[in-house]
């Protein structure tokens, strides 16, 4: 693209990227949960914003955006690129959004400087991909991609007490589908050729060796769980500490030995707990109950699911010498994804006829990405994120390093449709 025309992109991008960073609820950083108002208001922009583009906007039935480029050939599948709106709590205002955004931009300068694509275009807006409100990830993609079959909204409840179902009722963008546009709603999709996702890193290998761009070769698998330890709430005076059951010092056991056993094991493997909630949380009262959340990530499937036994029988050993009852909820797991050697190559090319600098690598952070793999040609495309935050307000990328991305995207639905 010559100069004006990619200032004039890159002006787009950060003007996108500040507006959708604006629906957020008050606070540090981005916050923006599934079904939420602020949720509403972003897709709700979205749509808006795609129209204005020129494409066709269709919304499928748990609230996923899709703005559509037709092609001159409509037998042939769909080219589909984009990612999550949603975010974590206190986020930053690049992780998902930015892959939306620019693909927004590269369907607009793709339509603008060469027409009508062969092969129909779609960018698209995830309803959610992080699981920060709901015990379940990727409603999103996962709805596209039949991991869920949409039965799930009926139980699963956030920490309100709230079921997916109420909050998609409550929601006043899914209420605000017109029937036109509702009639237009797409379900699972058996019609993608390919999806290329844009995205940040969320980590510092790009910056740590100036690297422009990252082509991810594989997403780690993850699994997640909730774990509840039940003791016996008591008087944290009177009680002997041998005569106590303690859900508090039992969890904190079982969290020494997380931390110590993914040590132990080594990269990649990673294992965090991200949330702990104590009852009643009482100063003077002896905790009878704790919950607390795994995330286990791995690139080998069999070694994830080997660290994981091996932990949970230690937490369960640990549990029976303490006296407190162990309950452990699998909320998630997701397998290794491989992305397609093919576009992997053309990424490759593209930033070698560039002169973008690139490295192969893998992504420690799930994405949408991982569930199109199993079922069509998949790509990923990386950015660097400064100092490798982010899930943090402090999540920061360069306009330059933006447009980079939004480049070498463009280039790569050029040639997956024109
Ligand atoms: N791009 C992401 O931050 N994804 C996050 N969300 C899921 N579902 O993995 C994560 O925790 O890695
Ligand atoms: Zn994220
Ligand atoms: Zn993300």
């Amino acid at each position: 693209m010559n100069d004006s025309r990619v200032q004039a992109s890159t002006q787009k991008l950060l003007e996108l990227l500040e507006e959708l960073a604006a629906f957020s609820t008050p606070g540090p950083g981005v916050t923006r949960l599934l079904y939420t108002e602020e949720w509403s208001r972003a897709q709700i922009f979205l749509q808006e914003k795609m129209a204005g583009l020129g494409l066709e906007v269709s919304i499928d039935k748990v609230g996923n955006v899709y703005g559509r480029l037709s092609g001159c050939n409509p037998q042939q599948k769909v080219i589909l690129t984009g990612s999550h709106i949603d975010t974590v709590v206190n986020g930053g205002k690049y992780d998902g959004a930015y892959g939306i955004a620019a693909a927004m931009i590269a369907l607009q300068d793709l339509q603008r400087n060469f027409g009508q694509p062969q092969r129909t275009l779609e960018v698209v807006s995830f309803c959610e991909e992080e699981g920060s409100r709901f015990p379940l990830a990727y409603w999103g993609s996962g709805h596209v991609t039949e991991r869920y079959d949409g039965s799930e909204a009926e139980t699963c409840m956030d920490a309100e007490g709230v079921t997916l179902k109420a909050a998609m009722a409550q929601s006043s963008f899914l209420q605000d589908i017109t029937e036109e546009k509702a009639s237009k709603r797409t379900g699972v999709r058996n019609d993608i050729g390919a999806f290329v996702e844009l995205h940040i890193e969320q980590g510092i290998i790009l910056e740590k060796t100036d690297t422009q761009i990252g082509v991810v070769q594989g997403i780690v698998g993850q699994s997640r769980y909730v774990v509840k330890v039940s003791g016996i709430a008591n008087h944290a005076g009177t009680t002997p500490m041998l005569m106590r059951q303690d859900a508090l010092a039992s969890a904190v056991e079982m969290l020494y030995v997380l931390e110590s056993s993914a040590k132990t094991a080594g990269e990649p493997l990673v294992a965090t707990s991200g949330k702990l909630e104590v009852y009643p949380n009482t100063p003077n009262v002896i905790p009878g109950e704790v919950l607390f959340t795994l995330d286990i990530r791995h690139s080998e499937e069999d070694e994830l699911e080997r660290f994981c036994e091996k932990l949970l029988a230690e937490c369960n050993e640990i549990a029976v010498k303490r006296g407190v009852i162990l309950e452990v909820t699998s909320v998630l797991h997701t397998v290794p994804a491989p992305m397609d050697t093919k576009l992997s190559a053309m990424l490759e090319n593209i930033c070698r006829q560039e002169g973008k600098t690139y490295r192969m690598m893998v992504s420690g952070a799930g994405h949408d990405a991982q569930l199109f793999a199993p079922r069509c040609p998949t790509a990923m495309i990386f950015v660097p994120s400064r100092a490798g935050i982010s899930h943090s307000p402090e999540e920061y990328t360069s306009p330059e390093q933006l447009v980079a991305g939004l480049e070498v995207l463009t280039a790569m639905l050029y040639e997956l449709a024109y």
